[in-house]
């Protein structure tokens, strides 16, 4: 590893500029350069559909690292820097321009962007996506002024979104073809709670259709028709159908990609000069024993520092168990934040354990696949994070009244 090296970073979010900073703390004393498409030096998402949307906290909160940190630590920020290719045999990426940088070594962490809506009006005026901060504006803008959102899709940033849309007192409507909201990633024991929470704060759901056009009039959109023929005005439609990996920088370069770039358990692709991370890494997790692409800020935040010790040859492995975290409506408004740990499968589970008060939005649920737990998601009980960690990853067989019994320490049912 000389001085000269020089190490390449794609895509200037989080797990770019964790990247950096993990090559750093590595020792790393090459060149990096850290190359985004956004004005704005790395900053982190989960505000912008919750505190930074309602106006609570300003976009300076946001940053990964503070302006002095890139100069001070010789990572070399470019941005509005859009890479259009990975010439593999060269060891360069071309940027849209035409110019090309050498690297020695890659690290591809360009995420994700949101999904689209293949209807009719998609293009019109007063359709929203959330992905970035100007997106966020819009959407902010867009409350101060309409009466009704539509929200299209009950995933995670819908229904943060619908929750910071009725606290600014706008009228939501959140359409989901399935017959709850999160049901795919939670389950319908536990997506019913959200169900709860959103209605008891007025939010209305039409569960069990799809948006089959978003109507418009003068370009503007006026609201969407449903395929059960319902038709709901709004003047504002969020559409938050989920995230498509960014991996057609891979895709040209002939990498590996299936639901992501994929990679092994230290974030390598088969090319040995090149990694990735976050949003847009599927990679091979020894504790759930598969591949997985996480689409978290947990992942975007510690997955680049393995990915960095595979760029400097050492051993390294990637197996933390999935986590996420949310707030939706505050908390002294009958709100939640909750933490989530672990993983399920659509149908990959045989049973859910409450523990606590689920009336009260004050518990914890539990996953269990064959008597042991595979998940947890902890509502506005907090600490208990480490807990549920070796809970899962011991593979204790649980007795599952005293799961679900408060007096019982969640460390007295792990197996020494
Ligand atoms: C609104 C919102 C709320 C969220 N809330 C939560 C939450 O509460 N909890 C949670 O756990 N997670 C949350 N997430 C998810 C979390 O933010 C993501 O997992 C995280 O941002 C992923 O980071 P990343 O660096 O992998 O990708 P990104 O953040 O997508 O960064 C990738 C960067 O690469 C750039 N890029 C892409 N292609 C190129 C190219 N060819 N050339 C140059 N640059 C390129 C992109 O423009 C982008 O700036 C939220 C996400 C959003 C959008």
């Amino acid at each position: 590893m000389g001085d000269s090296e020089r190490f390449v970073i794609v895509g200037a979010g989080m797990a770019g500029a964790k990247g950096a900073e993990a090559l750093r703390a590595l020792g790393f004393d090459g060149r990096i350069a850290l190359l985004g498409d956004e004005p704005h030096r790395p900053y982190e998402r989960p505000p912008l559909s919750k505190d930074y949307l309602l106006g609570n906290t300003g976009f300076d909160a946001a940053y990964v690292h503070d302006e002095g940190w890139y100069a001070d630590n010789r990572v070399d920020l470019q941005l509005q820097v859009s890479v259009r290719r990975i010439d593999r045999s060269l060891r360069q990426v071309e940027l849209a321009d035409g110019a090309r940088i050498d690297f020695d070594k890659l690290m591809i962490t360009t995420g994700a962007h949101p999904r689209s809506l293949p209807v009719p009006g998609i293009e019109a005026e007063g359709v929203l996506h959330l992905r970035r901060v100007e997106d966020s504006d819009r959407i902010k803008q867009a409350l101060a002024e309409v009466d009704r959102l539509v929200v299209v899709g009950a995933g995670w940033i819908g229904l943060e979104v619908a929750a910071a849309a009725r606290t600014a007192g706008v009228a939501v409507t959140v359409v989901e073809t399935a017959e709850l909201p999160l049901l795919r990633v939670l389950g319908p024991e536990v997506a019913q709670v959200f169900a709860d929470l959103h209605r008891a704060h007025g939010v209305e759901f039409r569960f069990g259709t799809a948006v089959d056009e978003i109507r418009t009039s003068g370009g503007r959109t006026t609201g969407v028709r449903l395929t059960d023929g319902a038709e709901v005005p709004a003047a504002a439609v969020l559409v938050a159908v989920g995230v498509e990996p960014d991996v057609e920088l891979a895709q040209q370069a002939g990498l590996r990609v299936q639901n992501g770039i994929l990679v092994d358990a230290s974030l390598r692709t088969p090319d040995p000069n090149i990694v990735a991370a976050g949003d847009v890494a599927n990679a091979f997790n020894p504790l759930l024993g598969k591949q997985i692409r996480v689409e978290h800020w947990a992942n975007a935040l510690n997955q680049p520092a393995t990915a960095a010790a595979a760029m400097l040859g050492r051993d390294a492995e990637y197996s933390e168990l999935p986590y996420f975290f949310t707030d939706q409506y505050a908390p002294d408004a009958g709100g939640i934040g909750m933490e989530f740990l672990g993983h399920v499968e659509p149908g990959g589970y045989e049973q859910v354990v409450f523990r606590g008060d689920v009336a009260a939005r004050e518990f914890i649920a539990f996953w269990l696949n064959g008597g042991r737990v595979v998940a947890g998601m902890n509502v506005n009980v907090w600490d208990v994070q480490d807990q549920l960690r070796t809970l899962i990853t011991s593979g204790t067989t649980v007795d599952t009244a005293a799961l679900a019994d408060p007096g019982t320490p969640l460390n007295d049912l792990i197996a020494r």
